[in-house]
C-alpha cells in the first residue's frame, strides 16, 4: 500500500516536477519574450522623435485634460493633430515642447527621457524643434527680417552667411515686400507667415505648428502646406494642429485625433 502510495506520490511528484519544469521553461520563454519586447520597445522609444507612454495631464486640481496617451512620432514623418476646440491640442503640443510636465506617464524627446532633465539639456532639445504658436510670438521691436533671422543669430552665425537664405524664405512665404516693417503693422496672415518662416529657417528636426493656416486664405494655406511638405521631404518630422478639414484632405497623412482626453490614431 505504502509503496503504491509512495509510487503514486512519486508519480505525482514527478508529474508536478514535470509540470513545474515545463512551466519554468514556459516562464523562461515568456520572460525572454517580455525581455525582448522591452528591448524592442526601448529601441523604438530611442529611435522616435517623440514618445509618450500612458501620459496624463491635468491643470491644477481640474479634471484630466489628457488621459493615457501612448504614441510615437517617427523621424521624417508627417501628421496632423486634430479634434474639437478644447480637446487638448495645444496642451499636447506644449507637452512635446517641454513647456508643460505631465501629471503622470513617461515622455521622451529625441530619445531622451525628459522627466529629470536639466535646464541646459532642455534648451538643447528645444533648439532642435521649430515652433509656430497660435499667437505668433513675434518680437515687436524687431523687423520681419530680424525676427526670422533671430534663431540663426542666437546660434552665433554671421549675417553674411544667412542673409540670402532669410530673404529667399521671406519671398517664398510672400513677405518679400514686408521685410523691413515691424510686426505691429503686419496683418494677422502676414504675422502668421513670419512666424512660420522663423520656425523653418533653422531646418528643425521637428516642426510643431498650431493652426498654421488659421489666418490665411485657402490659396495661401495650400502654399504653406507645400512648404511644410517640402521641409518634411528634407527629413523634418512635422506635426500640424488644425481644425481645417480641407487642409487635411490635401495630404494623405496620419491623423492624431483628440476627443474626451483620449487619442485615436488613423494611419
Ligand atoms: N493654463 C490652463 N489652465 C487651466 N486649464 C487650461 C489651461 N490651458 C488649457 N486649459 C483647458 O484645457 C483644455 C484643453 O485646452 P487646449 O487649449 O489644449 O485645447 P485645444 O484643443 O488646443 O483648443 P482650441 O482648438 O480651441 O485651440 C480646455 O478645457 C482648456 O480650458
Amino acid at each position: 500500500m505504502k509503496s503504491q502510495n509512495a509510487g503514486r506520490d512519486d508519480a505525482r511528484h514527478e508529474g508536478r516536477a514535470h509540470t513545474s519544469s515545463a512551466s519554468s521553461g514556459a516562464a523562461q520563454a515568456s520572460a525572454g519574450q517580455a525581455g525582448a519586447a522591452r528591448q524592442a520597445s526601448a529601441a523604438a522609444r530611442q529611435a522616435a522623435v517623440v514618445h509618450f507612454e500612458n501620459v496624463g495631464l491635468r491643470y491644477g486640481m481640474g479634471p484630466e485634460v489628457l488621459r493615457d496617451l501612448t504614441f510615437s512620432i517617427e523621424p521624417g514623418s508627417f501628421q496632423f493633430l486634430t479634434g474639437p476646440s478644447g480637446a487638448g491640442k495645444t496642451t499636447l503640443m506644449r507637452l512635446i515642447l517641454l513647456a508643460l510636465k505631465p501629471t503622470r506617464g513617461f515622455i521622451s524627446v529625441f530619445g531622451q527621457d525628459v522627466s529629470h532633465i536639466s535646464g541646459e539639456a532642455l534648451t538643447g532639445l528645444r533648439r532642435r524643434m521649430g515652433v509656430v504658436f497660435q499667437d505668433f510670438r513675434l518680437l515687436d521691436h524687431l523687423t520681419t527680417y530680424e525676427n526670422v533671422a533671430l534663431p540663426l543669430r542666437v546660434q552665433g552665425r554671421e549675417e553674411a552667411t544667412y542673409r540670402s537664405e532669410v530673404v529667399e524664405l521671406l519671398r517664398w512665404v510672400g513677405l518679400g515686400e514686408r521685410m523691413h516693417v515691424l510686426p505691429p503693422v503686419l496683418s494677422g496672415g502676414e504675422k502668421q507667415r513670419a512666424a512660420i518662416a522663423r520656425a523653418l529657417i533653422v531646418r528643425p528636426e521637428m516642426l510643431l505648428a498650431d493652426e498654421p493656416t488659421g489666418n490665411v486664405d485657402p490659396g495661401l494655406g495650400r502654399r504653406l502646406l507645400r512648404l511644410f511638405i517640402e521641409l518634411n521631404r528634407l527629413g523634418t518630422s512635422v506635426l500640424i494642429a488644425t481644425h481645417d478639414l480641407q487642409l487635411m484632405d490635401q495630404v494623405d497623412a496620419r491623423r492624431l485625433v483628440l476627443g474626451e482626453g483620449r487619442l485615436h490614431i488613423y494611419d
